[in-house]
């Protein structure tokens, strides 16, 4: 039960399952299919087109060496497109590609911005400070990632971040729905306290 309702009051969910296999992994991108629309929030599926077109998925995250952005905007118009950056490089190139108008992406992600144990062969992790120096080069919105643990919300925030993506903080905690909306609340209050 506590599972089933994990991610309650979250906006965003994202299946993000590297092991089950093929037809086990549609399976439950139907069944968050279901359960986001129940709830209002967006659904996007980790890495697989494939999933995210056949469950109706909002959209679909992919990382430097997933599937290519531009390739994935000309099969899927209406599709949300979120790509990881891990160095500023990246992060300039979005930008880049913003300014000739050429970006297909709807969001990015900055991270890891803290240690992680989710992810092998992450390069080091970037530090809070990285936000503001990555965002200043593309004007999409931007999640953050890596790490991140309820304690850190009021830094993130401070440093620039609105959006901020977890695995472990949720997935580790003993009543996952609770610690889900101790998270919200305290973005929530951080996101009041910058922003009036
Ligand atoms: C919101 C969000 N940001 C980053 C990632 C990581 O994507 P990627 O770099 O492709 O790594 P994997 O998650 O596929 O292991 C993400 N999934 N979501
Ligand atoms: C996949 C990925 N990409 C950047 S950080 C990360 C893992 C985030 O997981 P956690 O919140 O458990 O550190
Ligand atoms: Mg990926």
């Amino acid at each position: 039960m506590a599972r089933q309702r994990a991610g309650r009051g979250a906006k965003i969910v994202q299946l993000r399952d590297k092991d089950s296999s093929d037809r086990r992994l549609l399976e439950k991108a139907r069944y968050f299919r279901r359960r986001t629309t129940e709830a209002g929030a967006l659904f996007l599926v980790n890495d697989r087109l494939d999933i995210a077109l056949m469950s109706g998925a909002d959209g679909l995250h992919v990382g430097q060496n997933d599937l290519p952005p531009e390739e994935i905007r000309r099969l899927a118009p209406d599709l949300v497109i979120g790509q990881s950056c891990n160095t500023e490089e990246q992060a300039r190139r979005l930008g880049q590609q913003e300014q000739r108008s050429e970006l297909v992406l709807s969001y990015y992600n900055i991270g890891p911005i803290y240690p992680t144990g989710t992810k092998d062969g992450l390069a080091e992790f970037i530090g809070p400070e990285a936000i503001e120096a990555y965002s200043r080069h593309c004007s999409l919105p931007f999640t953050v990632m890596g790490g991140i643990k309820e304690h850190h919300v009021e830094d993130l925030v401070r440093a620039g971040a609105r959006r901020i993506a977890v695995v472990t903080a949720v997935t580790d905690a003993e009543d996952m729905a609770a610690e889900t909306a101790r998270l919200i609340s305290r973005i929530t209050t951080a996101l009041e306290e910058r922003d009036g």
